[in-house]
């Protein structure tokens, strides 16, 4: 499992490693920065490199990074942001070591114009504050291309991956040791680190707590089928459904909770539109519904092991009382686009009503219509490390919700009312674009209200559904639209081993 770290455990980690006086700072710092050349030499052909050294051990990196560039061919130069005297310790040594026989000059004089590479070494996980001046400067005059971030592009958060200030370099490569961080991940990270390499410089021995895990494929027996299994062992979910001609994203869930292994999938309509429904589902059942009271007819079905609403059932009073409706049977139930959005004028209503078999699915702009001040302070400006991050947002609003949230986009934060999280981020190999599509969103729900009826935790489902929805896009590819999602399915499942 890859696990993402926060400033404060990375930190931890080091501090033990120096503290059992199997290593020392100066060996870490020399590993660091050996990594980063030899990553660099990997990709880079010898030229011209220019370093940037900030006045802290990222800066100390830097110095490790101008030794080892010079000895394999590089002409480098290296502009220092500060007083040598003001360095730490180990990093004084690197610099002492490099300004024995080579030239320092400040950062006010070099010029990344003309440079093949340029290395940022400005700062780490050591950012208290946003770039200003010079640094500034130099993070939007820096060509993508040609810059690589020494543990982290300098401006970027490394615990929520925003750009204090809205300044932050944008690298081609990133490497980091030992652990990838949170702010690699979340929020921009992905756009401000390019390639992410991460190395060890033997602090494995010395991790202590896991970070933030970062969902990898389901286990395969938890998704298989027994040999003898009758339909009823896999559950049976039920999709609420809008009025005619607003019936598609139901239908998309129904279908996506079907192909996921649920044993039976039925959507619930309003009879008039029992046609259009009939005449676009075949392995999908239909029931038609009279409003609330209908809904909690059939809801006393014993066999009904999940629901779904919110796909397609439009802002008017009728989805509050179906809402409420399918809550108070305290069947397990995932909630999703109106059903979320009408409680915006009152969200306490719906908290109200949630129970911990509860999941919700907002993404940013239904998180902020139920969240409003959680949102708002995302959307602020992030001016102090660590800033205010979707991890931080998600939980509370678990913990406000009393249930499952799950907090939607190419970085998907999965968090549980009693404080578990978990992240999906489709970026670096698990890139998915083409789920930026209009319906992709009911399909995920679909997915996890099949994963649900089939036995699985709220929490659970919400993380295998999560990384499958990804994964189907990814094996469809481009030209992807939320119908394909569920049809790739099949493929996925097989290459699982499912
Ligand atoms: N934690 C570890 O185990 C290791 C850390 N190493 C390096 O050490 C780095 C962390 O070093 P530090 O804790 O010294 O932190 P940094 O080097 O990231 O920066 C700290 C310094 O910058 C100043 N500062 C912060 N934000 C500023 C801003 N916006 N403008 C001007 N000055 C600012 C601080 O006051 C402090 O003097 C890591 O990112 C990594 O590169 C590596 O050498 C090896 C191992
Ligand atoms: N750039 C992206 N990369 C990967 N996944 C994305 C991206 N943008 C959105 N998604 C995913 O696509 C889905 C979109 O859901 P949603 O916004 O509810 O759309 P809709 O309401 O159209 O169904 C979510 O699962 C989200 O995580
Ligand atoms: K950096």
């Amino acid at each position: 499992m890859t696990d993402l770290l926060s400033t404060a455990q990375m930190r931890a980690t080091e501090a033990r490693a120096i503290d059992s006086k199997q290593v020392s700072g100066a060996d870490l710092m020399e590993r660091a920065g050996a990594a980063v050349a030899a990553a660099i030499g990997e990709r880079f052909e010898p030229g011209r490199a220019l370093i940037l050294a900030g006045p802290g051990n990222n800066g100390g990196d830097g110095f490790v990074i101008a030794h080892h560039l010079a000895q394999t061919g590089w002409t480098v130069e290296v502009g220092l942001l500060g007083a040598a005297e003001a360095l730490p310790r180990d990093a004084r040594a690197m610099h002492d070591r490099w300004a024995d026989a080579n030239p320092v000059t400040t950062l006010d004089n070099v010029r990344v114009e003309g440079a093949d590479l340029v290395v940022d070494a400005l700062f780490g996980t050591g950012l208290a504050r946003p770039l200003d001046g010079r640094a500034a400067d130099l993070a939007r005059d820096t060509v993508p291309a040609t810059c690589v971030a020494v543990d982290i592009p300098s401006g970027l958060c490394a615990d929520s991956g925003r750009a204090l200030g809205g300044v932050a370099f944008h690298a081609a490569l990133t490497v980091t040791f030992h652990r990838p961080k949170r702010g690699h991940y979340i929020s921009a990270g992905p756009d401000h680190c390019g390639e992410l390499v991460v190395t060890d410089i033997g602090l494995e021995h010395f991790a202590e707590q896991d970070g933030i895990p970062l969902i990898g494929a389901p286990v395969q027996s938890d998704l298989s089928k027994g040999a003898s299994a009758h339909k009823y062992h896999s559950g049976h979910a039920f999709v609420v459904a809008g009025g005619p001609g607003k019936g598609g994203a139901a239908r998309l869930a129904a279908r996506a909770a079907l192909r996921i292994g649920a044993g039976l999938v039925t959507v619930g309509c309003p009879l008039r539109a029992l046609t259009e429904n009939a005449a676009r589902l075949d392995a999908v059942m239909l029931r038609p519904l009279d409003g609330a009271p209908g809904l909690a007819e059939a809801l006393e079905d014993e066999r009904i092991s999940s629901v779904c609403l919110g796909p397609g059932l439009g802002l008017r009073h009728d989805t509050q009382m179906l809402a409420i409706t399918a809550l108070r049977s305290e069947i397990p139930a995932v909630l999703d686009a109106d059903a979320l959005s009408r409680f915006s004028r009152d969200p306490s209503v719906l908290f109200g009503f949630l129970h911990d078999k509860c999941v919700l699915t907002p993404h940013g702009g239904e998180f902020a219509r139920l969240f409003p001040d959680l949102a708002e302070r995302l959307s602020d400006p992030a001016e102090a490390g660590p800033a205010y991050s979707r991890v931080d947002a998600a939980q509370a609003a678990a913990e406000r919700a009393g249930c499952t949230v799950v907090l939607k986009g190419p970085d998907t934060i999965i968090a549980g009312p009693d404080g578990r999280i978990a992240v999906h981020v489709a970026a670096y190999d698990r890139a998915a674009p083409w789920l930026a599509t209009a319906g992709a969103g009911d399909v995920l729900a679909g997915m996890i209200v099949g994963l649900i009826a089939r036995g699985m935790s709220p929490f659970e489902a919400a993380a295998a559904a999560v990384w499958l929805h990804v994964q189907a896009a990814r094996t469809f590819g481009p030209g992807l639209i939320a119908e394909d999602l569920s049809d790739a399915l099949p493929a996925v499942f097989r290459t699982i081993g499912v």
